[in-house]
């Protein structure tokens, strides 16, 4: 593990929210044969607030995406993701809540802006929301490689892109990540492409390993380049003790979560931290962002 010996307090809304939480469990527990304290029923309200409005406030106070990603968005929300999986137009049953959202499409782009990134590889596109955002932010001449595994997500973001004004910018390559991968690093390799100056790496969450290692080992990020990995802190199962009660019930309750997801990236996590050549930082920025530089 890293991190400083002595630790630092950190006052934050979920610390707000965990002493809310903890001064009611403690009514609860001083009055367990009388009907439920209102204090305590009031105070784990507050804490519902203050956990549930911190992502809708985060979102409606940071920058607001391009304008065709309403419709994109629109789009991603209302298609029958059900049938098309049933069809075989998607290799795996997908959903609305597989895109990244706005606030996060454009906390990657105003990151691929900061850094005046030129070329940037998503690793995991779906409906392409990110991958707009990006695209939208890059300067003429610059290019977002998306990678997804179904032809179908190409075209669905196909006219978004070109009502957006930015398709000359976006190039989607599909298939396996990892097939695609290699085909851009043997690019990279005999000086055909350079080494993209961003990386988001958001596919299946059990090929993280493989495609750090690919993108790593390869030089495919460039010198100054930046790596950005999401889900790293999948739905709070990382910071739960390993095979402990709490984990197993978190695993068992939360809807949508695979233990399999879970596991891939606590072990992707440890390997990260003690990989050392990188920097890296987990950002709280939704299910958790790795921000990843060359040490
Ligand atoms: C979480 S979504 C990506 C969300 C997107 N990056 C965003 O910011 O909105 C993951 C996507 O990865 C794709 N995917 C999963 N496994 C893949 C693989 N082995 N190769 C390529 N794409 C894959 C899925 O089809 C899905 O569309």
């Amino acid at each position: 593990m890293s991190s400083s010996a002595t630790a630092i307090p950190a006052e934050t809304p979920l610390l707000s929210a965990s002493r809310l939480i903890s001064q009611a469990l403690s009514l609860l527990r001083d009055s367990p044969d009388s009907a439920p304290s209102q204090d305590a029923i009031s105070q784990l309200q507050l804490s519902l607030d203050v956990l549930t409005k911190l992502d809708p406030y985060i979102e409606s106070h940071s920058a607001a995406p391009p304008a065709a990603f309403e419709g994109l968005a629109q789009a991603t929300v209302s298609e029958d993701w059900a049938a098309r999986h049933r069809e075989g137009k998607t290799a795996f049953p997908l959903g609305a809540q597989f895109s990244a959202g706005a606030y996060e499409g454009m906390f990657v782009a105003q990151v691929a802006k900061s850094i005046r990134a030129k070329r940037v590889l998503e690793v995991g596109m779906f409906t392409g929301t990110t991958t707009l955002c990006i695209a939208d932010q890059l300067p003429a001449g610059g290019k977002v490689i998306a990678l997804e595994i179904d032809a179908y997500l190409k075209d669905f973001l196909k006219p978004h892109a070109e009502k957006a004004g930015v398709s000359e910018k976006i190039e989607v390559m599909t298939g396996k990540a990892k097939d695609s991968i290699e085909t851009i690093l043997k690019e990279v390799q005999s000086g055909k492409a350079e080494p993209f100056d961003l990386i988001f790496i958001d596919a299946d969450k059990e090929g993280y390993q493989g495609y750090f290692d690919q993108i790593i080992n390869g030089g495919l990020l460039a010198k100054s380049g930046t790596l950005l990995c999401d889900n790293t802190l999948y739905k709070g199962s990382p910071f739960l003790e390993e095979g402990s009660p709490q984990i197993e019930k978190l695993l068992a309750k939360v809807p949508g979560i695979s233990v399999n997801n879970a596991v891939a990236l606590r072990k992707f996590n440890d390997n990260v931290l003690q990989d050392k050549r990188v920097l890296s930082t987990i950002l709280p920025i939704r299910d958790g962002v790795t921000w990843i530089n060359w040490a």
